[in-house]
Order: C-alpha cells, then sequence, then structure tokens
C-alpha cells in the first residue's frame, strides 16, 4: 500500500467517525481501512468518549485490546447502532465485496445486527459493476471439493466462468476465524447481483458469500478531491 492510499484510508476513517455519537453500540469492520478507523476511534475512547464495540475479527478484537477500545458481543449486545467496514469493491446501490481479509462471515452477521452500515475506503474501490476483484466464498472444509464444484456449476448457470481457487496461507489452506476456508472465484464482472448471492446460499457447504447487498447505507470515499458520500438510497 502507498502513503498515499494510506493516507486516503485515514481520510475516509475520520470522516466515518464524525457520524460516532456517546453511548453507540458500534460494529466495528476488519482491514486496513477499518484499522486506522479503529485507531482514530481509540483517540476519541482515550479523550472519554463512551462506545462500546464488537470486532468482526481475532484481528481487530486484538488491535481494540491493544488501545483500550472498550468491548462486548453480539451475544451481550445483540443491537448495533453502526457499523464502520472496509470494502474490496462498493458496486451500484452500494451493494459490495466483502472477504478480501477473510471475515466476511462476522462482517456480515455483525453489519446484519446494526441499524445503519458505512463502509470506508479509498475511491479505487468504486466500481460500476461487482467482480474484478475475485468473490470470496467461506466455505465448510468438509467436503470442499464438492462444494467448489457446486460453486462453478452455479457460475455457470449465470454465464460467470474463471478460476476458483482455495486461498493458501503459508503453504496451507487459509482458516477463517469461525474455521472455514475461504475460496476466491475469479468470475469477473457478476450482472445480476442479487439472484446470483441466492444461488450461493443454496450451496449446502457454502457457510457464506462476500456478496453484500441491501446492507451498507453510505458510503464515506476518499480520493485526492476530498471526501465523496453517496446515500444507498440515492
Ligand atoms: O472485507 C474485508 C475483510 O474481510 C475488508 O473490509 C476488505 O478486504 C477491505 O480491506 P482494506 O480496508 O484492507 O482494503
Amino acid at each position: 500500500m502507498t502513503e498515499d492510499t494510506k493516507a486516503l484510508k485515514i481520510e475516509a476513517a475520520r470522516a466515518a467517525l464524525a457520524n460516532v455519537e456517546p453511548g453507540m453500540k458500534l460494529g466495528l469492520g476488519t482491514g486496513s481501512t477499518s484499522e486506522e478507523f479503529v485507531r482514530l476511534l481509540a483517540t476519541r475512547v482515550a479523550e472519554g468518549l463512551e462506545i462500546v464495540g464488537v470486532p468482526t475479527s481475532i484481528r481487530t478484537e486484538t488491535l481494540c485490546r491493544e488501545l483500550g477500545v472498550p468491548l462486548t458481543t453480539l451475544d451481550e449486545t445483540p443491537e448495533l447502532d453502526l457499523t464502520v467496514d472496509g470494502a474490496d469493491e462498493i458496486g451500484p446501490g452500494l451493494a459490495l465485496v466483502k472477504g478480501g481479509g477473510g471475515a466476511l462471515l462476522r462482517e456480515k452477521i455483525v453489519a446484519a445486527a446494526s441499524r445503519r452500515m458505512i463502509v470506508i475506503a479509498d475511491e479505487s474501490k468504486l466500481v460500476e459493476a461487482l467482480g474484478r476483484f475475485p468473490l470470496p466464498i467461506e466455505v465448510n472444509a468438509f467436503g470442499l471439493r464438492a462444494t467448489m464444484l457446486a460453486i462453478e456449476a452455479a457460475g455457470r448457470r449465470f454465464g460467470l466462468t474463471g478460476e476458483i481457487r482455495l486461498r493458501m496461507a503459508d503453504g496451507k489452506p487459509f482458516v477463517t476465524d469461525g474455521g472455514h476456508h475461504i475460496v476466491d472465484a475469479s468470475f469477473g464482472r457478476i450482472p445480476a447481483t442479487r439472484a446470483f448471492a441466492d444461488e450461493l446460499n443454496a450451496i449446502p457447504g457454502v457457510v457464506e458469500h462476500g456478496l453484500f447487498i441491501g446492507l451498507a447505507s453510505l458510503a464515506i470515499l476518499a480520493g485526492r478531491d476530498g471526501i465523496r458520500t453517496i446515500d444507498a438510497q440515492s
């Protein structure tokens, strides 16, 4: 990541912080942009802001603990005011691709439990159609090959082809916080996003996928010309 991109992520995170009010219950995303948000939030907490956060990954939880951000769990606090999270792609209607950082399952559960989700990113994440970024799909380890074939067949029914690859880390299949694996599907442009999301959900070995539809209410994008916001309703 260049210094410029990092600076843009910090600007987007700073703009999102303006939406945080005292007493809020927050969902805290995962990834480098979310990390900047957590760092800025921690500074406000140190100054006396009272909030409580639900982290979407062990990585975010660890950072929050290091920085003194008060945490709760979704079991203790099942309804959240606001989730702030990054994305790999932001498409029309604020449909997102997420999961590049491997936290998509918890991210989706937390976003769905929140009244609002603000997605923060540098402007390079904005796309005309989702699919340039390989779609992360979280799968159960049991029957992995069969699930991969079923994903491939689902893609074909939608005219989507391309490599479907098991994500690796240190020479071994990547394991999510939930103990599953991730398959990255390089389908390219995904036109019927909602219908394809439903198709993936119907595959038994698919735990969750990285298409986030109807969850984000606002995008805060930082670019060279400043901050741009996109409302899901617009
Ligand atoms: O979905 C995610 C993690 O599962 C991240 O939000 C996404 O990968 C964006 O990350 P970054 O802010 O580092 O670009």
